[in-house]
């Protein structure tokens, strides 16, 4: 169990109580995600489909093999009864084929739905609890295409690799016992012949394509990666003239991924060719086979149809395997990359030493001293830095033995040249990072003692880069609060004194702000992330360099503004501005 401060909800804003989280809240990491683990959760609708796959093919199989045996028979004129039993089977396979397939592709797809959402949720909630030191070394369109295409493989995984293979080899086995009673060495080229297709042929493709397929998913996620990178990047690109230099280098990456895709192509026509190549080969064995069989009278002569047409019928459903194992290839390297993104080691560790028993000892209700209280009533908790050292990607070190204190309710400076590591600090009192040496704590505790969402509701921080949804004020503002109310909102507005502004708009509330916010100025940017930050129950303010880019009228405007709007709560100004008449300074070298 970790201990946590939270606002309470019985006293809002008057007090903090400790909760006490269940360890398997937390998003675990770890294991390689693997197709068993993939199937586990839906193990049982898996195999209902593969029931009801296995169902189809069979009836198709089957329908194939009465015909032609029906047919046969009857050109003897036997009596009719003699003919009922295969009349039936005939009808029913016909008949039930359909209903079967319809199921097989029902429970089929949502078995693999089912496995997609749980992938969807497990990498969503990895991705929150890393986001954003965990995820330095990812760059965000390859991001993108691990989250969307190499999930979406996990679709096709199962849909098209797994069922596909589990029911082939059930029908394909069973083809083989019914015609290697009747003919054993029919059976034998038949089974020889399933063998070269789903096996052999996906071998083949595999030395052919040299590892093509596999090479797909990262060249797609390269090119898009660098078309993100050349779109954002297109004006500088434009003013240095070097944007002809940029589009040769996606060519070139462009013409990997086309030769590759290509090659991919070419294997896959091969394995139709070979599957082709194999299904004439079963059905002449078994023509010749069952033709000296019945010249032998070993088979009856209206079973020779059978043993011919059979193996068609069972290629019909083996066809898909090469493009299977095709599949499967690509699919393997999403599961590699969606591993990669899995089990990337956690920016912060959860306290294991925090126990119910601390969580008691500390449980802070209105009689107990508790976190400094302000003239409304709202605690608000001392924060401190204590000779940490913290780096971001790998061991290079960002902060060494750095000291701040945030006493409660104070206005706290930190400055320093670029570089020297402010928004390092800030990330270690919002718990995006936790120190290498040293420690944070507040009011006395160990961040690492509180869930770090926890600490992201008591601490608040408008980064240096807040960014704006394409969406409208209102919806962007209510990320700070869920479900505030329109007055709540404008509240917010007023203290960041956006709220005439937002009031002359027709829209108001509504208005739409554009792309990362770009229908508003500069200042009206900021206002609008500081009024969401205000939204929320934070009794600690982080602004990370919040004039940066504006003139110094405004600068020094909104720095008044912030301040204002903080009120009782602890305030944190990371800046490069000289002014600092009122703040507490600490430097950083
Ligand atoms: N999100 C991040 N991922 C990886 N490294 C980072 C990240 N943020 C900062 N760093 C690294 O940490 C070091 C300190 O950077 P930081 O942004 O904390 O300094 P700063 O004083 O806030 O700089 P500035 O005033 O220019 O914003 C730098 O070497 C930087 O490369």
């Amino acid at each position: 169990m970790t201990v946590s401060a939270v606002p309470s909800d019985r006293h809002p804003g008057a007090g903090m109580v400790i909760s006490t989280v269940a360890p398997d809240r937390r998003p675990d990491s770890g294991a390689a995600i693997s197709v068993g683990s993939l199937i586990r959760p839906a193990a049982g609708r898996l195999s209902l489909a593969v029931l009801a796959g296995v169902g189809a093919a069979g009836a198709a199989v089957a329908l194939t093999a009465c015909s032609a045996w029906l047919i046969s028979r009857a050109a003897l004129h036997p009596p009719v009864l003699h003919l009922m039993v295969a009349i039936v089977a005939v009808r029913a396979c016909g008949l039930s084929r359909g209903v079967l397939r319809y199921l097989e592709r029902l429970v089929g797809h949502d078995a693999a739905f089912r496995i997609l959402t749980d992938v969807r949720v497990r990498l969503w909630t990895r991705l929150e609890r890393l986001a954003p030191a965990g995820l330095a070394d990812f760059r965000r369109a390859d991001l993108a295409r691990r989250l969307a295409a190499d999930v979406d493989a996990v679709l096709d995984l199962i849909t098209r690799v797994v069922l596909p293979y589990a029911v082939a080899g059930v029908i394909g086995l069973a083809s083989v016992l019914v015609v290697g009673v009747l003919v054993p060495v029919a059976g034998l080229a038949l089974a020889v012949a399933l063998l070269v297709v789903g096996a052999g042929v996906p071998v083949l493709q595999r030395a052919a394509a040299r590892r093509a397929d596999g090479r797909l998913a990262p060249l797609r996620a390269e090119l898009a990666t660098g078309v993100v990178d050349l779109l954002h990047g297109l004006p500088d690109l434009a003013a240095y003239g070097a944007t002809r230099d940029r589009l040769d280098r996606l060519a070139a990456v462009d013409a990997r991924l086309t030769d590759t895709s290509r090659r991919s192509a070419a294997t896959a026509g091969l394995g139709a060719a070979v599957t082709a190549l194999s299904t004439g080969a079963a059905v002449l064995a078994g023509l010749v086979a069952g033709a000296v069989a019945v010249r032998s009278g070993s088979l009856p002569g209206e079973l020779l149809a059978l043993i011919v047409l059979t193996p068609l019928a069972v290629f019909e459903i083996a066809a898909p395997l090469p493009t299977a194992a095709q599949r499967w290839a690509t699919a393997r390297v999403s599961l590699r990359r969606l591993t990669e993104l899995w089990q990337t080691p956690d920016p912060i560790h959860d306290d294991p030493s925090s126990t119910p028993t601390a969580a008691a000892a500390r449980k802070n209700d209105d009689a107990s001293p508790g976190p400094a209280r302000g003239n409304s009533g709202l605690a608000v908790p001392e924060m401190r830095v204590d000779g940490v050292t913290a780096g971001w990607v790998g061991g290079r070190t960002a902060i060494n033995g750095v000291d701040l204190v945030l006493p409660s309710g104070g206005r706290v400076a930190l400055v320093g040249p670029s570089g020297s590591g402010k928004s390092t600090v800030a990330a270690l009192l919002v718990r995006f990072l936790d120190p290498r040496e040293g420690r944070v704590t507040m009011d006395g505790r160990d961040l690492r003692e509180i869930p770090a969402d926890e600490v992201r509701r008591v601490v608040g921080y408008l980064p240096e880069d807040s960014s704006l949804f394409d969406t409208t004020i209102g919806d962007n503002l209510r990320i700070g609060r869920p479900g505030a109310s329109d007055t709540d909102l404008r509240e917010a507005l007023r203290q960041a004194r956006l709220l005439d502004w937002v009031e002359t708009l027709p829209d108001g509330l509504d208005t739409l702000v554009g792309e990362h916010g770009m229908a508003l100025s500069g200042g009206q940017r900021r206002r609008l992330a500081l009024a969401r930050l205000l939204l929320g129950d934070a009794r600690v303010l982080i602004f990370d360099e919040p004039t940066e880019h504006l003139d110094d009228e405004t600068a020094a405007a909104l720095t008044r503004d912030l301040m204002a709007a903080a009120g009782e709560r602890t305030v944190l100004l990371i800046t490069h501005r000289t002014d600092l008449t009122g703040l507490a300074v600490t430097r950083l070298r």
